[in-house]
């Protein structure tokens, strides 16, 4: 972003016949220049304060000394020199008439003018750019009357100004001469100024009736020599141009006295400056206030887009007359040149792409995805995709001993669960059994152990040994009661013989002793023994009670390690049902990336394709041209453009 150079240019006063030297210096007094600072400075204005704030700063204030040249090295060169490289540039004289708007721009025998200045800079330029060759085109042009004349055809009138992507803003069947140096352009020019329409006025004998706007179209492109070996951009065409504007002057109408063609002159010319005011207005308020700008109000404020807030490098010269009676126009002038001083536009290189640049472009697009599938950016991938199966194998196999886990818990979850209810049945076949012993027996004070002695007994054959058996008293069929006489006291020795080794030798014991009921406390006891055995423990009902107490507490921690294992086993299930959300997200993933290689390689296949059809196009055109230029009269469907000029180097 740049801000438009804005100047201003004091004429000299025009002496009339009646001048004196002492009138002019008076009148020169009304403006003071200091720098780049102008103010006004009436010695007939009484009060100072109304002076000092009339004051303005500009990028350059030229007195009446300054001459063309002077103003065209400070303000304009850069602008053509940029030009040369490819950026758009304009640069226009405003001001009230008579002011020396076309002094500037066309200048004089003495003092050529900017246009003058630029051609010659221009070829110039392009001389010492070696690495290029330039194509350039101009035009001439006139607003009269707000109707668009071609100055370097008189026929062409009334053109229509078109907008389009590949030209931008256009005059559309304007006449451009092809042009390869200065000489050839200021003739042309010649030519136009005849054609332009000047009258005259009470202001100025020469009064400029029209806007002109002489254009520039500068192509350029590397030879052949400097872009072998470049990138494309060597091979892509700029395109810049370049206007240079003499606008026609505002003027009161009750001052030139116009009337009839003046008059309507007049209305038009003031018309267009005010919509370029206007516009110029709207740009200077900057950021979101601007809103609409009405560039399609005039077809100066048109055609002159680019360069107001544009793609486009600019300078305005404000030209201001010095003389007193002057001093409103020269206000309005001022005030206009300070907004416009706070327009920035936004010039870039303009580049057009050829076939031969694009295709250029095409092929590095596609070395360049190439690359990137078979270099580093493949390795990348291919890790990745590696990187990813090894964990969805990892996951897998994790998976898999979870699972195995998972079921050597439930296995053994099973067996606890079957030990606890057998042991739980075991309890509550002991407990009814003590019940019903001890209802049946309580007057006898004798305690039983039916079932458990007769399922006992019943398995084991009585022929084993006699050895063993205790002598009886009423006894009672398949059944061995064992009681005692005193409750009272717990024996300190078992009843069991000493021989009992393990259970075997005991069940055989109550295997023979079937049937009879025993007094415990009558049986010899066996010293070595402890009345604390397995027997002693079920006969005794405080014993029997204490038994069951152990067992249920037995079930309840039994019970306690399912609740654990249940828990145990929930928690590898959402383990397992983790994982397996892992794996389906790595294979997503997987798919996704093999989904991205596939689709580079179906863009490099795209490209390839175009790329090949690209280059058979080419080489159609190219070899109808061959046949063309081998014979001339064979006709040919393809349009031929224009011929160019290109200048030699
Ligand atoms: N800097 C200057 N030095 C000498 N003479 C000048 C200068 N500027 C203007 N003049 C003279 O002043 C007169 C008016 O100038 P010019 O025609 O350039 O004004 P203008 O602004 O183009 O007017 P219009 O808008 O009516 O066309 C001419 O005679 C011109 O030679």
């Amino acid at each position: 972003m740049e801000k438009i150079c804005v100047a201003v240019r004091v004429r000299p006063p025009v002496p009339t016949s009646s001048d004196d030297g002492e009138w002019q210096t008076s009148n020169e007094r009304c403006w003071r220049i200091e720098d780049n600072r102008i103010s006004l400075h009436s010695p007939f204005d009484s009060n100072p304060a109304s002076n000092n704030a009339l004051s303005f700063a500009f990028d350059h204030v030229f007195d009446r000394s300054s001459s063309n040249g002077r103003i065209y090295g400070l303000l304009i060169k850069d602008i053509i020199t940029a030009a040369a490289r490819g950026f758009n540039g304009t640069v226009f004289a405003y001001g009230q008439t008579s002011s020396g708007k076309t002094y500037t721009m066309n200048g004089s025998e003495d003092d050529p003018g900017i246009i003058h200045l630029a051609i010659k800079d221009i070829f110039k330029n392009i001389q010492m750019m070696t690495d290029r060759e330039f194509l350039i085109r101009i035009s001439y042009m006139e607003i009269y009357n707000e109707e668009i004349n071609d100055l370097f055809c008189p026929d062409n009138q009334k053109l229509r100004i078109h907008e389009n992507l590949e030209r931008g803003i256009y005059v559309a069947g304007l006449r451009e001469e092809i042009v390869s140096n200065t000489e050839q352009v200021l003739n042309l020019i010649k030519v136009g100024e005849a054609n332009r329409h000047v009258g005259q006025t009470n202001a100025n004998v020469r009064s400029s009736r029209s806007h002109t706007i002489f254009r520039m179209v500068i192509e350029s492109r590397g030879n052949d020599a400097s872009c072998s070996g470049k990138s494309f951009t060597a091979d892509a065409v700029r395109v810049s141009v370049l206007n240079l504007v003499d606008l026609a002057g505002s003027e009161r109408i009750a001052k030139t006295g116009a009337e009839g063609e003046r008059l309507k002159e007049g209305k038009h010319i003031n018309k267009s400056l005010l919509t370029l005011g206007n516009v110029i207005n709207k740009l200077s308020d900057g950021g979101k206030q601007r809103g609409h700008i009405p560039y399609r109000d005039s077809k100066l404020t048109r055609i002159l887009q680019p360069a107001l807030g544009g793609n486009a490098k600019t300078s305005i010269i404000c030209t201001v007359a010095p003389e007193e009676v002057h001093i409103e126009e020269t206000k309005v002038t001022l005030k206009f040149a300070s907004r416009a001083k706070c327009i920035t536009n936004c010039a870039q290189v303009n580049e057009i792409l050829t076939d031969a640049a694009l295709l250029k472009r095409q092929k590095l697009e596609i070395e360049q995805l190439r690359e990137q599938l078979q270099g580093h950016h493949s390795e990348v991938l291919e890790q990745e995709i590696f990187k990813l199966r090894n964990e969805m194998l990892k996951s897998e196999l994790e998976r898999e001993k979870l699972a195995m886990e998972l079921e050597e818990e439930r296995k053994l979850h099973k067996e606890r669960d079957h030990c606890t209810r057998a042991q739980k049945m075991k309890a509550d076949n002991l407990s009814s059994c003590v019940h019903s012993d001890q209802g049946r027996n309580s007057c006898q004070g004798v305690s039983t152990w039916q079932s458990f002695s007769e399922e006992r007994i019943d398995s084991h054959s009585m022929s084993h040994s006699d050895s063993f058996r205790t002598p009886s008293s009423e006894a009672r069929a398949n059944t061995f009661v064992a009681k005692r006489s005193d409750y009272s006291r717990l024996p300190d020795s078992s009843p069991l013989s000493i021989n009992f080794v393990d259970a075997t030798d005991e069940d055989l014991w109550l295997g023979l002793n079937k049937g009879c009921i025993t007094d415990l406390d009558k049986l010899q006891m066996t010293p070595g023994l402890k009345a604390n055995s397995v027997l002693s423990s079920y006969i005794s009902p405080v014993l029997s009670l204490q038994g069951k107490l152990e067992i249920g507490r037995a079930a309840e921690s039994d019970h306690r390690l399912k609740e654990v294992y249940e828990q145990r086993c929930n928690a590898l299930e959402k383990e397992c049902s983790l994982l397996r959300e892992e794996k389906d997200s790595l294979a997503q993933a997987l798919a996704e990336e093999t989904q991205k290689r596939k689709d580079i390689e179906e863009d490099i296949q795209r490209f390839g394709l175009a790329f090949a059809r690209r280059g058979g196009l080419l080489k159609s055109v190219h070899d109808k041209f061959k046949m063309k230029l081998k014979n001339p009269t064979i006709p040919h469907a393809i349009q031929v453009l224009p011929p160019r000029v290109l200048i030699a180097k």
